[in-house]
């Protein structure tokens, strides 16, 4: 039997381990699919914060429902469990006699710490491993690099090179439906936690909210849809992707792209498709661009492991860090002197969402005005925010922190930032009132 453990991939279609275990000389050898809902995600972190909020596991739980229906159609059984791998992973292989498991290559610390902690259980001896990066746009495979090493430290460094001499694999085809009997392999589909199981409390939805979306594959592709091929909003999104309020001012596709709902490639082969048949301009080209700093950052996780995590950053600068925890309490609460970052953050608090300029805005004032330890305020993200990513996260955070990869170590100027991004305050009306 061949078992395919889903992590941030969470779709049937342009998903390599999905292929690879469903591939013709594997012949009719039942398949079957797993999602572990690892406790180490869902305890506290050192901030005290749970590491994944409401709001994004709500989005989880609405991506596996749909993962589990498309899966249904290529009568494959997606099997839930709430455990450790290193636990649930070796007690399939015992009472199925799985012998080969098809997985995402992940490579930051806690997902390696995971892997091999499964690799080290005796059960696995006699299972081999198949796995893929999956979840960059450009396969590390076709960098021009010799060693990841290699890997320039500047973004627009990255960028000429990469975009000028690179190809972007086409997006794999969904599976062909396997024979009926698979679906009931392994005891078949099994349900999905709720909410309240995984310690979570029901988000309300706020009639606000920049991010209204459901998780999913299906949803995904709608939202691609409706902002490329029904609105055409991607024709005028470098114009608008700075702005604060509503669904249409930039993709909002990062939550799908985060847990894998949406593959990068596909996006760029539908942004490609719409630009041969609609239009291609500037703002079609930025989308491109911005799917770029996706990969950038999660190359810069490749190249310096840990370092992502580490106080010093990947530059390993002393600053002169604080906690404070009162500070801490007024930053995420949104009551701090700028009614900016105040409307930003009750934003976030209310929804799990923040726009990019909102983000920039409070990590800075965070780590560069009040000198406070950037990893809390990247703790806060990772457990409030829908489209959280390690790689994105932890990297732009260094980014805005003075610990990575800014080579002009900017600081925001918040009052400046209010004035030309909300000029007539209805932003900050609209998450403050009058
Ligand atoms: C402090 C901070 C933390 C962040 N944390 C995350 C995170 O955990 N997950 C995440 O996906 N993005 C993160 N970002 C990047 C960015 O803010 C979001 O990707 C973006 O706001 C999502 O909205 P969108 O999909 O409408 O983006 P669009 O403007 O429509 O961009 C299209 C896509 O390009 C990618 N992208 C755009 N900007 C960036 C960027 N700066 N870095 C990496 N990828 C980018 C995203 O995949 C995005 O979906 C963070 C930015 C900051 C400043």
């Amino acid at each position: 039997m061949k078992l395919v453990w889903f992590l941030n991939n969470l779709r049937s279609h342009d998903n390599q381990a999905l292929t690879r275990a469903c591939a013709a000389e594997h012949g009719d050898e039942p398949v079957i699919a797993l999602y572990c809902f690892d406790p180490q995600f869902f305890s506290s972190d050192p901030f005290g914060f749970p590491r994944t909020g409401k709001f994004r596991a709500q989005f989880l739980l609405e991506s596996l429902e749909d993962l589990q229906q498309q899966l249904t159609d290529l009568n494959i059984p997606l099997l839930i469990r709430v455990g450790a791998p290193a636990q649930i992973i070796p007690e399939l292989v015992a009472e199925h006699g799985v012998t080969e498991l098809f997985l995402q290559r992940e490579w930051t610390r806690d997902e390696r710490a995971a892997l091999a902690s499964l690799r080290a259980a005796p059960a696995m001896d006699a299972v081999h491993f198949h796995t893929d990066y999956d979840q960059f746009l450009i396969h590390p495979d076709d960098l021009p690099f010799a060693e990841v090493t290699e890997l320039p430290e500047v973004f627009t460094q990255f960028r000429q090179v990469v975009e000028q001499q690179l190809p972007i694999r086409s997006p794999l085809p969904t599976p062909k439906a396997r024979l009926a009997r698979n679906l009931t392999a392994a005891g078949g589909s099994s349900p999905l936690p709720t909410l309240e199981a995984l310690g979570l409390e029901q988000p309300a939805a706020d009639p606000r909210s920049a991010f209204p979306f459901l998780g999913g594959s299906s949803a995904g592709k709608q939202r691609i849809e409706d902002y490329f091929w029904r609105s055409e909003n991607i024709t005028r999104y470098k114009h608008t992707r700075n702005g604060l309020i509503g669904t249409e001012y930039s993709s909002k596709l990062s939550a799908w792209l985060a847990n894998g709902s949406l593959s990068a490639r596909e996006v760029y082969a539908e942004l490609k498709r719409f630009e041969r048949e609609i239009r291609a301009n500037e703002d079609t080209y930025w989308l491109h661009f911005e799917l770029l700093w996706r990969d950038y950052f999660k190359y810069i996780s490749l190249k310096h492991g840990d370092r992502l995590f580490a106080l010093g950053g990947i530059r390993a600068r002393e600053y002169q860090w604080q906690l404070d925890p009162e500070k801490l309490a007024a930053w995420i609460d949104g009551r701090t002197p700028y009614d900016f970052v105040n409307a930003n953050m009750r934003e976030f608090a209310a929804t799990g969402w923040m726009s990019n300029r909102g983000r920039q805005n409070v990590a800075s004032y965070w780590a560069k005005e009040l000198q406070q330890d950037w990893r809390a305020g990247a703790a806060w993200f990772e457990s409030q925010l829908i489209d959280y990513d390690v790689h994105s996260n932890y990297g732009n955070w260094m980014y805005n922190s003075g610990v990575g990869n800014d080579p002009r170590d900017r600081r925001f100027n918040i009052g400046r930032q209010a004035e030309n991004y909300d000029p007539d305050k209805l932003y900050r009306k609209l998450w403050l009132g009058n």
